[in-house]
């Protein structure tokens, strides 16, 4: 994995509802460095996650990445980052591994059948993997989203909202040691939890959105 990176939020802020959620918001995040996004319900985590990934655009301020607006660097940016939103993205009428074969290609990052059973059989949902995603639990239905970690690691920037809700205690284990690797191999990881995760990784800070709202 290529080292050198640099995602900056620059004086970002963002109203939703005619309310301000944040603003002056400034930070840089480099290779290895991991960024939990933490607050209150309703303090701007998934909105600040989803400007972070242009799916919705600031009040003020910018994004960049590498130095440039991500507005002008659409497809470098697009190529280097994963995103998992917080309603998993996956779709009732799919079998499982329809649905990871499908938020591949979205992604930009074809996967085939095998490889999509191979990650689901990876996070411990083999059995699942032909069953209509309907059928699955809220669990099972989050590690069909999380199977992705395990077919795009060249994404250099992962983006994960809520990525532990609704996991067991072993599951919650294995993913922090995904994440803990990534970091290692020179990613860069920007989260958001209500659980009491630790992560073991030497650059992993946390922004506090309800102590933001309050300045
Ligand atoms: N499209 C929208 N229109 C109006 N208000 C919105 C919109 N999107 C979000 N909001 C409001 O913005 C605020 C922040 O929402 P957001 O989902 O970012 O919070 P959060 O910190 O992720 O919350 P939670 O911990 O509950 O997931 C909420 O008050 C929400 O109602």
């Amino acid at each position: 994995m290529e080292k050198r990176m640099s995602l900056q939020a620059c004086q970002l802020a963002c109203m939703r509802g005619g309310r301000s959620l944040f603003h002056g918001l400034d930070f840089t995040l480099e290779a290895g460095d991991a960024l939990r996004v933490s607050g209150a319900n309703g303090s701007g985590k998934s909105s600040l996650l989803r400007l972070l990934c242009g799916l919705s655009f600031p009040s003020a301020g910018e994004v960049r990445w590498q130095g440039r607006d991500i507005r002008s660097a659409r497809e470098e940016y697009g190529a280097a980052l994963l995103y998992l939103g917080h309603a998993n993205g996956v779709k009732d009428d799919l079998l499982a591994w329809e649905n990871v074969v499908v938020a591949s290609t979205l992604a930009g990052r074809p996967v085939s059948r095998s490889q999509a059973c191979a990650a689901l059989s990876a996070l411990g949902l083999g059995p699942q993997a032909h069953l209509p995603t309907l059928a699955l639990s809220q669990g099972q239905r989050k590690r069909v989203a999380l199977a992705r970690l395990h077919l795009q690691q060249e994404a250099r920037l992962w983006i994960l909202d809520e990525p532990f809700a609704a996991l067991d205690t072993a599951t919650i284990a294995a993913l922090t040691l995904t994440l803990e690797r990534h970091l290692a191999q020179g990613g860069a990881l920007v989260y958001t939890t209500h659980q009491p995760v630790a992560l073991r990784a030497p650059r992993a800070r946390t922004l506090d959105l309800s102590m933001e709202a309050a300045c």
